[in-house]
Formats: C-alpha cells, structure tokens, sequence
C-alpha cells in the first residue's frame, strides 16, 4: 500500500471500525494509541504505536517512519458526565493533548488532519435540525473541549498552512456487520450498549432519564449514525483533503431523530428480548432533541448512510451483547 495514514486512538470504538474501512480503501492505518480506554485486540489493519499525545518525539518519529499524507485524530476522552465531575482531565487530555499533537505534527511537516468532533459543540440548539452555522454553544466541558479544537485547527490554518476537516458526529452506535469489532466501553454509559447489556441479562436493568419530555413519547430523541457509516465520511474526509479540499466543518448524523422509547422497542423486535427499565428523573444537561441536518457533508463528501436505521443498527451491535437476531 503507498497510501498512509496515522490514527490517534485508533484502538478505539470509531478509530477501530475506521481502520478497516481505511485499508479496504487500500490506505494503511498506522494507529497511534496510549491504550487508556481502547484495545489491543482491535488494531488490525496496520502497525500500533503505543504512546499519549504529549510524547511528541514518538509522533515525530512515527510520522518520519511511516510518512503518512494525513492525520486522523480520534484520541481523546469522551465520557459527558466525567467531564463535569473532573474538567481538568478533559482539558489535560483533550485540549492540551490535542496542542502536542499538533506540534508534533508541524514539527514533522504533516498538515492534513481529519478531527473527531460532535454534535455536543452545539448545546442546546436555538432551531433543528441542526446545520453547520447553528451557533455553537457547549452545555459541558466535553463539548467545550472539542469546540476549543476545532478553533485551534483554524488558527493553525491561517498562521501555518494546515488544511482540516472536523466531523461533527452524532450518537455514533451500531458495530462491524462482519462481527470483527464490537463496542467495548468501560463504563459503558451509553443508552444502545447499556439497553442490550439489559436485555442480555447483564444488568439488572436500563434506567431511563426522564420521559417528560415534549416530545411524541416523552423521552429524549437522538440521531443514532451507525459507526460504519461514520467509518467510510472519514476515507471520504481523506480524499477530500488529498483532492485539495478546502477546511471544513461537516455534521454525521442520519438526519432522523429516534426516541429512548423507539430504542427499546427496537431492540424488542429484533432480538424478541424485553428491556427491563426503570424511569428516572432527568439526567442534567441532557437536551431533549437533537438530529442533524446532513446537507453538507452530502455535497462535500458525498456522505450517504447505509446502514443507520436502528434496526440495522441493533443487529449489528446485538451479537456483541451475546444475543441473537430474531427478526
Ligand atoms: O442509561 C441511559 C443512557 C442514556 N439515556 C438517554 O439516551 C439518550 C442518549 O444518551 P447517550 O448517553 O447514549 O448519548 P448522548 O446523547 O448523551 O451523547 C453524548 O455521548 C456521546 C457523545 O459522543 C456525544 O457527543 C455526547 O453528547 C439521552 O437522551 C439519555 O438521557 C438513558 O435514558 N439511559
């Protein structure tokens, strides 16, 4: 393969299910990964270089070695609630990690870069769906921590030459059809994994944040994006920025809203397991819709979902939880 390209925290959930649509692309993935929170096991497709973002003579040299035409940075700590209770951690992590890295990285002469961002930059949104000029205002330091990197990748645009784009994700779900990945988080606190860890039998049960909501059911909607669906925008991101693309801001959703009632049901159907819950007040900060208007990343990257409906989506992450697909 001639065509490189390094991924930070690629032994993660989407950096994973990433690196295998990047090499049936026929790009190698050199992954670039501490191993905190993701796992050997799913670095596959390319060499590890094991190493935090702030060892900038690794990266130096991983970039001198492998000579890779872009960066894809992923690396990072993601968990909203943690971010409340220890907000140094996500700036340490993500903001000051994120600066290292970009050193590193004009340092060696590498100024492509694909970054990870979410849906989470914007708050609670004034209007929806939610497009790239909706303003961006984060409710949590999480959201503040990836807003403050997509500034910094502008400034070092105009100050240095580098050309970005940052995905704005969605509630990234779903895992390899092929059955090679599955979502493995610990703590896993997100509503697909934690309702098919309930379903399985491997919690007691789910707890639903709040079903008075003004929406249809009464509980929260979210634009579930399956995670390959997420993994091929980031090969389109890659050509994009090769063809000579200018920096851009793209959302990844599906375009639909979903409730935490219509997850349940779905998993019901699919695997003809019932979700036991248990109604909860509100979970804080949570916003009651969110779903994104995909327009742009359509015209820009050609993004077209094929797998994020949430049936399909429940059968490819079911098997991971140990259960059968029944529908
Ligand atoms: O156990 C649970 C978990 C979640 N939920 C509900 O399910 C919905 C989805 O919650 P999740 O925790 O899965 O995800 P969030 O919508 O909070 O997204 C967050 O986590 C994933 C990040 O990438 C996003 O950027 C971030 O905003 C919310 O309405 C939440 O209240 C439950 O009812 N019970």
């Amino acid at each position: 393969m001639s065509r490189v390209v390094l991924v930070t925290g690629g032994a993660g959930f989407i950096g994973s299910h990433t690196c295998k649509r990047l090499a049936a692309a026929g790009i190698l993935p050199v992954v670039f990964d501490n191993l905190s929170t993701g796992h050997r096991t799913n670095v596959r497709w390319g060499p590890l270089v094991e190493g935090g973002l702030e060892d900038t003579g690794r990266i130096v040299e991983a970039i001198q070695t492998f000579r890779p035409e872009c960066l894809i940075h992923f690396a990072a700590s993601a968990y909203v609630g943690e971010s409340v209770e220890d907000p140094g951690k996500y700036y340490r992590n993500n903001v000051a990690g994120s600066v290292s890295l970009l050193e590193a990285c004009r340092q060696a002469g590498l100024n492509r870069i694909v970054f990870s961002s979410t849906c989470a930059t914007y708050g609670v949104p004034p209007r929806l769906p939610i497009t790239e000029d909706t303003v961006q205002l984060p409710v949590n330091p999480y959201g503040r921590t990836k807003l403050m990197i997509e500034l910094m990748l502008g400034d070092y645009a105009r100050a240095y030459g580098f050309r970005s784009v940052a995905l704005r994700y969605f509630n990234a779900a779903g895992a390899d059809p092929e059955g090679q990945l599955t979502e493995r988080h610990d703590p896993e606190t997100h509503l697909i994994p934690r309702a098919l860890l309930a379903a399985a039998g491997r919690v007691d049960r789910l707890d639903v944040f709040g079903d008075d909501y003004a929406t249809p059911d009464g509980t929260c909607i979210r634009d579930y994006i399956h995670v390959v669906d997420l993994a091929e925008a980031h090969v389109a991101a890659v050509d994009y920025l090769r063809d000579g693309g200018d920096p851009l801001k793209a959302n990844l959703g599906s375009g639909r809203g979903t409730s935490v009632r219509q997850v349940i049901d779905a998993i019901h159907q699919v695997t003809r397991r019932r979700v036991p819950v248990q109604l909860l007040p509100r979970r804080a900060g949570d916003p009651p819709v969110l779903y994104a208007d995909t327009t742009w990343a359509r015209r820009t990257l050609g993004f077209r979902p094929q797998l994020s409906d949430i049936e399909t989506i429940i059968k490819t992450a079911a098997p991971g939880f140990g259960l059968e697909v029944r529908s």
